[in-house]
């Protein structure tokens, strides 16, 4: 039976480091981090997220601020909105919530964030400094990936490491992460031949591809360590991962779980994404 390891538990010891960090900077009479989020209509997918992240800034004593804009927002208005924020000097993230309504550009109000504020690390010259092993903000979910694997003791390092999906959120930076930790990466998507027995050579499997339970245990090879990056909801409204558990688990060595896995490590990484800001803003 694979070790079930909780992204929920891990999120609760980083955040109470982070708790500690807020603290001493209150203590110390300092400027506090701030993070803006700008959510662009009524998707209640996004709007649930948005609180969740508003929430965990709360917990750790972080200041966030909710910009809502309406369904019919055009694009030259959210453009100014991302201007303001690049301006105010309080702000040190900007995130604005994806997908945006139909009709907005998002890869154009991307690049409208200033990289040094770009906390979700979406910005081209954020990729660009992750693919040169340059510092810089890297994407929230494939950081949290990462630390996942790091908890469960894994070291990519010469292993065989597969990712199914390849977004520019998901799947590309963290096949991107696990490469620049000297893993053998091989990158799955939806033209992938034989996909159940490429899966199965992998020690790392990341799934990422938002299909409900469809990595069932003939695409798991025995002792792999499972992380499932999948949110879907199921026909109940019950969130589901990609990863069939119940098929997956007594095969692997190492699996993370829907809900309480990913997700909440994803804000967990924003959090420490907008501290890193704060610092950098503060000359630290
Ligand atoms: N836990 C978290 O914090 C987060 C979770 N998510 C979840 O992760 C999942 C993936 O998100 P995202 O990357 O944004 O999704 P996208 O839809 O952008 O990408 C999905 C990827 O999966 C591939 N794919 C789709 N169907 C298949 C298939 N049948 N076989 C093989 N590959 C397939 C696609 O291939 P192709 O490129 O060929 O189309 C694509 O590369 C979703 O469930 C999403 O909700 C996303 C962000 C954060
Ligand atoms: N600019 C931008 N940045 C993002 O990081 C971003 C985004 N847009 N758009 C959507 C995706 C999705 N995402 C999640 C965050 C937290 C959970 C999360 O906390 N999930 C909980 C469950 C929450 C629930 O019960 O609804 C869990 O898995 O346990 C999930 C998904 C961030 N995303």
């Amino acid at each position: 039976m694979a070790q079930v390891i909780y992204g929920s538990e891990v999120s609760k010891d980083i955040r109470a480091q982070l708790s500690e960090q807020m603290e001493a900077l209150r203590g110390a009479g300092a400027r506090m981090p701030k993070l803006a989020v700008i959510l662009v209509g009524n998707n209640p997918a996004s709007l649930s997220y948005v609180t969740g992240k508003e929430k965990a800034c709360a917990q750790v004593g972080m200041e966030s601020e909710l910009i809502r804009l309406p369904e019919a927002t055009t694009q030259d208005e959210l453009m100014a909105v991302v201007r303001r924020l690049n301006e105010d000097p309080a702000v040190d993230g900007i995130l604005c919530q994806l997908p945006l309504p139909r009709g907005l550009d998002s890869a154009q109000v991307i690049r409208e964030i200033r990289p040094d504020k770009d906390v979700d690390g979406f910005h081209p010259i954020n990729v660009g400094k992750l693919y040169l092993k340059e510092d810089g903000f890297v994407p929230c979910t494939p950081l949290g990936c990462m630390e996942l694997l790091h908890r469960m003791g894994v070291n990519p390092s010469g292993k065989r490491a597969v990712v199914l999906g390849r977004s520019n959120l998901v799947g590309a930076p963290v096949a991107r992460l696990l490469l620049n930790e000297n893993a053998t990466v091989t990158i799955c998507h939806s033209k992938t031949e034989n996909l159940p027995q490429v899966c199965a050579e992998a020690d790392i499997l990341i799934a990422a591809v938002g299909r409900a339970k469809m990595v069932t245990a003939e695409y798991v090879k025995e002792g792999a360590a499972v992380i499932d990056v999948g949110i879907n909801r199921n026909e109940q409204g019950k969130l589901v991962g990609d990863v069939d558990f119940a098929s997956v688990e007594p095969k692997a060595g190492f699996i993370t779980p829907v809900p309480k896995g990913v997700g909440p490590m994803t804000i967990t990484m924003l959090l420490k994404n907008t501290l890193k800001a704060y610092r950098q803003h503060e000359g630290e």
